[in-house]
């Protein structure tokens, strides 16, 4: 979360977005598998929670940084959005003035933006939840701040402690969110692809009538972390 920002005031407009096929690549994939992944993978932090639409959703980021509590900047990012996106906010992490609400998240749902994820608070949960957008966000709160500024779209912000910058590729599902780096979506695609097969390997397993621990080999896991619980020096 940032209270405030060096580029305050601009709005940018290059497409940093990857490719369609890299998006839905990784939106096939949970992000429980993708945090597991090993690979360049920033998991938000736990005080950004789902409030209200859906909760599955994977595309790129149109950030937005915006003064704690004012809207200003939010009214403008309809403008800049395209179909797929998930709109970033960083509202400096203020949880008692809302900056989205039903009325904003329909416009952004007219575009087909896919989601929202909010470092700061959101309000008119019932509306949200007609519109049908996924709203993940800090806080929720019954009243608006302000209407003034200052605050940039597509700059780099910071969202539950995790930097995105325009086009990284947000992913939320019912656990949480992770932003993958624009121009590693492949790569995690790729990791993230072995830990599923790693997983679907130990369901088989068990299904066949192994249980957990064979299924998953760790009484070789247990007897090599054994023998070496006593060396602190290589
Ligand atoms: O938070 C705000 O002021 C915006 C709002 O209510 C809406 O979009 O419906
Ligand atoms: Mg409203």
């Amino acid at each position: 979360m940032s209270k405030s920002h060096p580029q305050q005031w601009e709005i940018h407009d290059e497409d940093h977005r990857p490719s369609a096929e890299s998006v839905a690549a990784l939106a096939a994939f949970p992000t429980t598998q993708i945090a597991d992944c090993g690979g360049p993978v920033a998991v938000v932090g736990p005080g950004i929670t789902h409030r209200a639409g859906g909760r599955d959703f994977c595309g790129p980021a149109l950030t937005v940084w915006t003064k704690p509590g004012d809207i200003l900047f939010l009214l403008k990012a309809p403008d800049l959005a395209r179909a797929g996106d998930v709109l970033v906010v960083d509202g400096g992490g203020r949880d008692d003035a809302a900056v989205l609400g039903d009325i904003m998240s329909g416009a952004l749902s007219r575009i087909g933006v896919v989601g929202i994820a909010i470092d700061g608070a959101v309000r008119d949960l019932e509306g949200i939840d007609e519109v049908g957008m996924p709203v993940f966000a800090r806080g929720v709160y019954p009243t608006t701040g302000s209407n003034d500024g200052p605050g940039a779209i597509n700059v780099d912000v910071t969202l539950g402690g995790v930097r995105v910058r325009p086009g990284d590729v947000v992913r939320g599902d019912a656990s949480g969110l992770v932003v993958v780096p624009r121009e590693h979506v492949d790569r995690v695609v790729e990791a993230t692809r072995a830990v599923d097969e790693r997983e679907s390997a130990w369901v088989a397993a068990m299904e066949g009538g192994a249980g957990l621990a064979e299924a998953t080999g760790i009484d070789e896991v247990i007897r090599s972390r054994r023998e070496s619980a006593g060396v602190h020096l290589p």
